[in-house]
């Protein structure tokens, strides 16, 4: 049997492997909220409870509200292919996984809008949450393995919080290795 032949004018997408979530790999992104000895840490309640203190900067505009919402995602399958992004230029966006799962976080760095190339893919564990910082682009919500539960900490307020964009090629994402 003979292969057909790949189309010319459809150009292959952008592979991509996600990489392990670490505080020092997503700084550029913002933080991994995690109970972590490297956390600012103590002890409180007379030694019944251990306090990981102060883990990310929530920062809802000069004229927004924080918000505590929960989000419950569908799982996506893999290979996903990213095709667009978005980011909130007037507030972060924190997302701190409640079913113990993990999820998939595409990010680039705040600014001019991404090319595929300027992507970066990680693979949260199910203990650890992240905080988009303002401005920071970043693909919606990707759930995998089942329907998952997120606790959401952004802004409401005045003024439009969200900006979507379309690659200019299309970024498929590999199952981990
Ligand atoms: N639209 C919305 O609230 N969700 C997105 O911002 C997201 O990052 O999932
Ligand atoms: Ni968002």
């Amino acid at each position: 049997m003979t292969a057909l032949p790949l189309r010319a004018d459809v150009p292959e997408p952008r592979h991509i492997v996600a990489e392990a979530l670490t505080p020092a790999a997503f700084a550029p992104f913002g933080d991994v909220i995690e109970a972590t000895d490297a956390a600012h840490r103590f002890t409180i309640n007379g030694g019944n409870t251990e306090r990981f203190h102060d883990l990310a900067k929530i920062d809802p505009g000069p004229d927004g509200r924080t918000i505590v919402s929960i989000f419950r995602g569908q799982p996506r399958a893999l290979p996903f292919t990213v095709t667009m992004m978005e980011r909130h230029p007037l507030a972060s966006q924190a997302f701190m996984p409640l079913s113990a799962r993990a999820y998939l976080v595409v990010v680039a760095p705040a600014g001019d809008a991404p090319r595929a190339a300027d992507l970066r893919v990680f693979l949260a564990r199910g203990d650890q949450g992240i905080n988009y910082a303002r401005g920071v682009w970043h693909h919606p919500l990707l759930a995998l393995d089942g329907v998952c539960d997120f606790l959401v900490i952004d802004r409401a307020g005045p003024g439009h919080n969200c900006e979507e964009i379309t690659l200019d090629e299309a970024v498929l994402i590999e199952p981990p290795r």
